[in-house]
């Protein structure tokens, strides 16, 4: 496959951003003509006096078509840096949670509130659990982010997992290793396992959402019957182009390595890569061009047909966990419970919304705020939806008020403490399905 450079429009600085288009791609990049050596990887002397050092997603021996990995052409190796020392954890956490109890209930948050005190994006992280073990590369960690200030003098990385980024609120610039990413709300971003990032916020404060998987990368789901396109279609996966920082001053690196913030202090900025090539990248996504696809006849279809991205487990179909958008579509099923039917899911699902309104939800679930539905826990439409739907007319429906996500996973989602004491999680979330009256008529 070959890339083609395109430029975004939609960018935050006013500078155009230019992006590869493609999921999986084998990508070329160079801020500096000639830096990715020619027909070898690793030339007896790199071009332009280059490192040249290979950073690998997967396994060596990985099949041909999971295999992720990229060749950095760099100022310097990143090999030469001083000792990491552990610093504070902040309100981040990592698997295995075992601080509290796995909980059953339906629990729905507000919104986290920004930041009273300067926190950039790493200080302004706020795990609300996850599952699985960092240490054995399986299962997820969830946390919601909320930031004022840009990441001055340092960088982050998680060798842990890598991070999808979901914005609710404020605009990000990723700047990365491989170059310089922006993404807003309705976009999600990917930075790998391990690369190195510094987030900017051109509006000042940000916020959203985190899933960090610790399981195998996200990929795009299989199509089966519905064909060779459709749902996220891989063109509209944007990678960065070279960018490169040539700063000799300190830079704190900081390194999440088995659930615990370490950092040292190198005298060079890490993000000195000045080409690349390869298919392990960071990419933005903008959710806007799912391509939604439903039933054109009866029933409310699973969401699984909303997929976006899925990270599978050693199971086949069974994801270590599945990301799920809820995108604007048409709802044109006759004799149709039109919203989420109830049900329960040996699937954990934790739930966030980036604008507008969620069909299943009337009111409580507001953009910003979460909810999480654990494994086999009931829910489903709340009781106003539920009397609203069982009595619309069927008509053709526009939704599209409204973005929602879900992060599905196989085990359940054990919450931190933290995110179980918090003032903004909602006391009487029950209380939705309260009143749903008996109708049996035997
Ligand atoms: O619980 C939810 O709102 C998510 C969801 C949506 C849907 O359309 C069907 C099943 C499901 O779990
Ligand atoms: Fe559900």
């Amino acid at each position: 496959m070959t890339s083609t450079e395109i430029t975004s429009t939609d960018i935050p600085d006013g500078k155009d951003l230019a992006y590869l288009s493609g999921f999986g791609n084998e990508h070329t990049s160079e801020a500096v003509p000639g830096a990715v050596p020619a027909g070898r990887n690793s030339p007896q002397r790199a071009p332009l006096g280059l490192y040249a050092e290979q950073l690998s997603g997967t396994a060596f021996t990985e099949p041909r078509h999971h295999n992720r990995r990229s060749w950095l052409y760099r100022i310097r190796p990143s090999a030469a840096h001083p000792p990491f020392r552990r610093i504070a954890n902040g309100r981040l956490r990592s698997a295995p949670f075992t601080q509290a109890e796995p909980d059953p209930n339906r629990l729905r948050w507000s919104p986290l509130p920004l930041p009273q005190e300067p926190a950039d994006f790493v200080d302004g992280l706020v795990t609300v659990g996850g599952n699985g073990d960092v240490l054995r590369r399986e299962g997820i960690g969830i946390h919601w982010y909320a930031a004022n200030r840009s990441m001055d003098e340092r960088v982050f990385s998680s060798s842990d997992g890598e991070l999808l980024i979901v914005p609710e609120r404020g605009r990000l610039l990723l700047r990365t290793e491989f170059g310089v990413l922006a993404a807003g709300p309705g976009h999600v971003a990917l930075v790998p396992r391990g690369v190195r990032f510094r987030v900017e916020l051109p509006d000042g404060e940000a916020r959203g959402y985190v899933c960090e998987n610790y399981g195998q990368p996200f990929r795009l789901p299989d199509l089966g019957p519905i064909g060779a396109n459709g749902l996220a279609n891989a063109r509209d996966f944007m990678a960065p182009v070279a960018a490169y920082e040539d700063r000799e001053e300190p830079v704190e690196v900081v390194n999440k390595f088995g659930g615990n913030l370490w950092a040292a202090e190198y005298g060079h900025s890490p993000l000195d890569v000045v080409g690349w090539h390869g298919n392990l990248v960071p990419y933005v996504y903008d959710l806007r061009r799912f391509n939604v696809l439903g039933s054109v006849s009866y029933d409310h279809p699973d969401p699984s047909i909303y997929t976006v991205l899925t990270s599978p487990s050693d199971t086949p179909g069974l994801a270590n966990a599945d990301f799920v958008v809820f995108a604007p579509r048409w709802l044109v099923g006759e004799d149709t419970f039109r919203p989420p039917y109830f049900h329960r899911n040996v699937m954990s699902e934790f739930m966030g919304l980036v604008e507008g309104a969620y069909d299943a939800k009337a009111e409580g679930f507001v953009p910003g705020g979460a909810s999480l539905h654990n494994m086999m826990s009931a829910h489903g439409p709340d009781r106003t939806t539920f009397d609203r739907a069982s009595a619309a007319e069927l008509v053709p429906q526009k939704v599209d008020d409204g973005l929602a996500f879900m992060f599905e996973t196989r085990w359940p989602v054990v919450a931190t403490p933290e995110a179980l004491g918090a003032e903004h999680l909602q006391q009487d979330y029950d209380g939705v399905w309260r009143g749903l009256e008996r109708h049996f008529r035997p």
